[in-house]
C-alpha cells in the first residue's frame, strides 16, 4: 500500500478498473503510484495494458472500480460528477493526442477557455508569461485550422497551462507529430516542469518521448511491472522489446487508437 505525502501531486493507491459486459476485462488490477510534484512520469505498455485507463482514472475522468485516487490530498471517489467537472477544470490540465481545439475559436479564445468554464478571471501576467513560453504570440487570432500539428499542440498546451493546474495529464502528445515537431512539443513539456515546478504525467507508445520524462512506468496486463528513473530511450526501447516477447501474441496486435470523449475533458 502506498503512503501519501505532500509531495505527490497524484497518487493511486490499489486502484482496479474492470470493463463490464458479458466478457469483464480487468483493465487495472490493484495498481499502487505516486507522482511526485515537479516531475515528468512517462506512462507505457504493449496497447491494451491499461495506460489510458490509468490516466484517465488518476485524472478524474473516469471512476475505479475499487481504490482510491487523490489530487493532492483530495480524494476523489467521493466526489460528486459536478465535483469532479469542477477539480478538472480547475485543479488538472489536459493535452491529447487529437489535440481537441475549438475549430471556432481563435488561439487566444481557446486559450482562454478553461478560465471562461470555471469562471475565473485569467491571470494577465500569467497568460502573457504562458503565451510567450509556447512562441504563439503572433498567431492569437488565428483559428485552428490555420495552424500546423505542432503549432495545434502548443495551443493545447497553452490551454492546459493557463489555469496553472497541478497536474498535466498527457495521452499521446506527440502522436500526430513529426519527429522535429514533436522534439519541440516535448521541450516545451519539459519546461513546464523544470520552469514552472509543474507535474506531467503523459502516456506515450514512443520511447524517445518518454526519455524526456524523470521516471518511465511500464504496465502490463493492469499492472505496474517496471519503474525505472531517467531511463535513456535506448533502455526503454529494451525493456519494451523484452516485454513484447513476453506477452502473448494477441495483445501484442496493434489497437486502433481511441480518444477520449470531447466533452468529457471540461
Ligand atoms: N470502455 C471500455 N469498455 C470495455 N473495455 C475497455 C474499455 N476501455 C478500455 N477497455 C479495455 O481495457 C484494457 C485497457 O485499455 P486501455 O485503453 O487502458 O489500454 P492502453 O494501454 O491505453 O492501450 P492503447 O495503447 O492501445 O491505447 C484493454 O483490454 C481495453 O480493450
Amino acid at each position: 500500500m502506498s503512503v501519501t505525502s505532500a509531495e505527490d501531486a497524484v497518487s493511486v493507491e490499489r486502484v482496479s478498473k474492470t470493463y463490464g459486459g458479458e466478457q469483464p476485462v480487468v483493465a487495472l488490477a490493484d495498481v499502487d503510484a505516486r507522482f511526485l510534484r515537479g516531475t515528468a512520469t512517462a506512462v507505457m505498455g504493449p496497447s491494451g495494458s491499461g495506460k489510458s485507463t490509468l490516466l484517465h482514472c488518476a485524472a478524474g475522468l473516469d471512476r475505479p472500480t475499487s481504490g482510491r485516487v487523490r489530487i493532492g490530498d483530495t480524494e476523489l471517489s467521493s466526489m460528486s460528477e459536478k465535483q469532479l467537472t469542477k477539480l478538472r477544470r480547475s485543479r488538472v490540465g489536459f493535452v491529447f493526442q487529437a489535440f481537441n481545439l475549438v475549430g471556432a475559436l481563435t488561439v487566444e479564445q481557446n486559450i482562454l477557455l478553461p478560465s471562461r468554464l470555471s469562471g475565473r478571471r485569467p491571470d494577465g501576467a500569467w497568460l502573457g508569461e504562458v503565451i510567450e513560453r509556447v512562441g504563439l504570440g503572433n498567431r492569437l487570432r488565428h483559428r485552428p485550422a490555420e495552424l500546423s500539428g505542432g503549432q495545434q499542440q502548443r495551443v493545447a498546451i497553452a490551454r492546459a497551462l493557463v489555469t496553472r493546474p497541478e497536474v498535466i495529464f498527457c495521452d499521446e502528445p506527440t502522436g500526430a507529430l513529426d519527429t522535429q515537431t514533436a522534439a519541440e512539443v516535448l521541450a516545451l513539456l519539459r519546461s513546464v516542469v523544470d520552469e514552472a515546478g509543474q507535474t506531467v504525467i503523459m502516456v506515450t507508445h514512443d520511447p524517445v518521448a518518454a526519455s524526456y520524462a524523470d521516471r518511465v512506468m511500464v504496465l502490463a496486463d493492469g499492472r505496474i511491472v517496471q519503474d525505472m528513473p531517467q531511463p535513456g530511450a535506448e533502455r526503454i526501447a529494451e525493456q519494451l522489446a523484452l516485454l513484447g516477447r513476453r506477452q502473448p501474441a494477441a495483445s501484442r496486435q496493434p489497437a486502433v487508437s481511441r480518444q477520449p470523449v470531447a466533452s468529457r475533458e471540461g
